[in-house]
C-alpha cells in the first residue's frame, strides 16, 4: 500500500473533472485525478460525439429527402456497420489523447475507483493505495436510470445502442427526453421501424413546446411510432427472440430491442460519502451557490452536482474552472453563469436559450415568431425552419427558441447577443458573411 498527498484530488475524468483539473494544474497546484473507466468520460466516448458522428449520415439523409423533386432524386441509405467504424475510429483515439494530455500537464492519474475513507483521503480500486488532497472535486457524472418491471433485464442503456453492432427492423426507446429523441431519428433513418414509449404527454419537457410539436410531427411523418403517457408492464422473449412489449394499457408490440432513455442517475451511491462527511441523494450531490457540498472541503461539479443549471459539457466545463479559481483562492464570489444553451439533435434540430417565450410573455415582453423557410440560408435546403425570439423594453434580445437543420448553430448567435446585452443596432454594426446563418441574425429582432 502506498500514500500520496496532493494538493487537489479529482474524482472523474469526464469534461467537468479535465476542466477542474487543468485549471488547478495551470493555477500551480500538484493535482491528482482518478478515474475507473474510460479516460474522457461520457460526452466523447460513450455519450455526445459518438452521437453527433451517427447523426452526419442521419442530416445528409434529411437533407436528401427535404430536396427531392426540387434538384435531387433518390435517397442514400444509412451502411450502419461502416458508420459505427466511423464512430469507433474517433472513440478509440480518445482515451489515448487524454492520457497524453494529462500527462503533458504534469497531472498524476491513476486508474480505479474512489472511496473516500474519511475526509480527506480515498482508497483507489483495490490497489490498497490511499490518496490525500486537501480539496476534492468529485465530478463522477450520471449514469443511465434502469427500470424495474417484469423482462426489464432484457433492455439496453444508450452506452450499449451508440455500440449497437447491427440495426433491427424494429427498436424501441423507453422515454422522450434528449436521448430517446435523438436516438429514434437515428434508428428510423437507418432503416428500423422506431417506436417511442414516454410516460408523459408530450417530449423534452424543458423546450418551447410550440416547436416540440412541430418536431414531433415531423418525426411521426418519417414513420416513427408514438405511445404517450405510456409506461411499459413487462417485456417477453419471444421463441423467434424478438421482444414483445406489454405497456399499461394493455397495448402490445414486438420489437428488436427495446433500450431505456428515461434519465440518468448521479455516479454518488458507490463513493461512501458518508465517510468524508458528504450528504447526497440519488439524483445529485446537493451544493451550495460556490459548488461546495456539506464538507466545505470536497466540491461537487457537473452532470453529479446539484447546482440548479441543465446537466451539459459546457454547465460540466465552466464549473470546472470555477472550482479551480475557487480552491487557489482567486475567488471568493459565488459562480455565475452565462446564458446556457440547450439543444436536441433530432429530425429538425431544436436549441433555445435565456427566457422561454411563455416566461417572456408573462413578463409583457415583445415575443417574435418568424418563419425562415424563405429566407435564403434556409430555403436553399428547404428546410421549415422558424426562429422564436424574446425581446425586452429596451430592444435587448432576453431569449430565443429555434428549429432548423442547423438549429445549434443559430443559437450560438444569440448567445453571444444575450452575454452581451446588444440590441438590434449594436449587432448590425457587426457585417457577416454573406450568404449564412450570420447575415440573417438582424432579421430575428
Ligand atoms: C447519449 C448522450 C448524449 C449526450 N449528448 C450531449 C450533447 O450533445 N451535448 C451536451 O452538452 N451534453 C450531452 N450529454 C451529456 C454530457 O455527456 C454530460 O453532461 C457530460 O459528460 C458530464 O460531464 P461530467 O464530467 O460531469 O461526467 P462524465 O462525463 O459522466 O464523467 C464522469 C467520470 O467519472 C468516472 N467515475 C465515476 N465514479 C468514479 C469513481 N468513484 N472513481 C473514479 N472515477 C469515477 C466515470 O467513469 C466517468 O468517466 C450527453 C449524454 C449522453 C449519455
Ligand atoms: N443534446 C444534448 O445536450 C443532450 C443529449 C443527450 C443527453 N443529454 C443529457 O442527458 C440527460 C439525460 O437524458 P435522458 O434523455 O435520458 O433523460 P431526460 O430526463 O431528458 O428524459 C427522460 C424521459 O423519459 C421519460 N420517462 C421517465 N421514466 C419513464 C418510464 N418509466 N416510462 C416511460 N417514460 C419514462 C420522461 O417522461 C422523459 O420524457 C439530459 O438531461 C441531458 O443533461 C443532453
Amino acid at each position: 500500500m502506498t500514500e500520496y498527498e496532493f494538493e487537489v484530488g479529482v474524482i472523474g475524468a469526464g469534461p467537468a473533472g479535465l476542466a477542474a483539473a487543468y485549471a488547478a494544474r495551470a493555477l500551480g497546484k500538484n493535482v491528482v485525478i482518478l478515474e475507473d473507466y474510460l479516460w474522457g468520460g461520457t460526452c466523447p466516448n460513450y455519450g455526445c460525439d459518438p452521437k453527433k458522428i451517427l447523426l452526419a449520415a442521419v442530416e445528409g439523409i434529411h437533407r436528401q429527402s427535404a430536396l427531392q423533386n426540387l434538384g435531387l432524386r433518390g435517397l442514400s441509405t444509412i451502411d450502419w456497420s461502416a458508420l459505427m467504424a466511423h464512430k469507433q475510429r474517433y472513440v478509440d483515439a480518445v482515451e489515448p489523447r487524454k492520457i497524453r494530455g494529462l500527462d503533458a500537464a504534469d497531472i498524476t492519474r491513476f486508474y480505479g475507483r474512489a472511496v473516500f475513507v474519511n475526509a480527506d483521503t480515498v482508497t483507489v480500486g483495490d490497489t490498497g493505495d490511499r490518496v490525500k488532497a486537501l480539496d476534492w472535486v468529485i465530478a463522477t457524472g450520471q449514469r443511465p436510470k434502469t427500470l424495474t418491471f417484469p423482462g426489464a433485464e432484457l433492455t439496453q442503456d444508450s452506452e450499449a445502442f451508440l455500440n449497437l453492432p447491427m440495426m433491427p427492423d424494429d427498436v424501441t426507446f423507453i422515454g422522450a427526453g434528449y436521448i430517446g429523441m435523438e436516438f429514434a431519428n437515428i434508428t428510423q433513418a437507418a432503416g428500423a421501424h422506431t417506436r417511442i414509449v414516454t410516460a408523459g404527454p408530450t417530449a423534452l419537457r424543458a423546450f418551447d413546446q410550440t416547436l416540440v410539436r412541430q418536431l414531433i410531427t415531423d418525426m411521426q411523418e418519417t414513420g416513427i411510432s408514438w405511445y404517450f403517457n405510456a409506461t411499459v408492464q413487462q417485456i417477453e422473449k419471444m421463441p423467434t427472440e424478438r421482444l414483445l412489449v406489454t405497456l399499461t394499457d394493455g397495448t402490445q408490440f414486438e420489437t428488436g430491442r427495446v433500450f431505456v432513455t428515461a434519465g440518468r442517475v448521479a455516479n454518488a451511491d458507490q463513493l461512501q460519502l458518508e465517510n468524508a462527511g458528504v450528504v447526497w441523494d440519488t439524483t445529485e450531490i446537493p451544493v451550495d451557490d460556490h459548488l461546495r457540498t456539506s464538507n466545505p472541503h470536497i466540491y461537487a461539479i457537473g452532470d453529479v452536482g446539484g447546482s440548479p443549471v441543465p446537466k451539459l459539457v459546457p454547465t460540466g466545463n465552466h464549473e470546472g474552472r470555477y472550482v479551480a479559481q475557487a480552491i487557489a483562492g482567486l475567488t471568493t464570489a459565488p459562480i455565475i453563469y452565462p446564458a446556457i444553451p440547450v439543444v436536441v439533435f433530432g429530425t429538425q434540430h431544436i436549441a433555445q436559450v435565456g427566457l422561454s417565450v411563455e416566461a417572456g410573455l408573462a413578463n409583457g415582453y415583445r415575443v417574435t415568431d418568424i418563419d425562415m423557410s424563405q429566407v435564403m440560408p434556409f430555403y436553399r435546403y428547404n428546410d421549415t425552419a422558424r426562429v422564436r425570439t424574446v425581446l425586452d423594453d429596451a430592444g435587448h434580445i432576453v431569449g430565443a427558441s429555434v428549429i432548423a437543420a442547423e438549429a445549434e448553430e443559430v443559437i450560438n448567435y444569440f448567445v453571444t447577443a444575450i452575454n452581451e446585452r446588444r440590441t438590434l443596432a449594436e449587432t448590425q454594426a457587426n457585417l457577416y458573411a454573406y450568404p449564412s446563418l450570420g447575415s440573417e441574425f438582424a432579421t430575428f429582432y
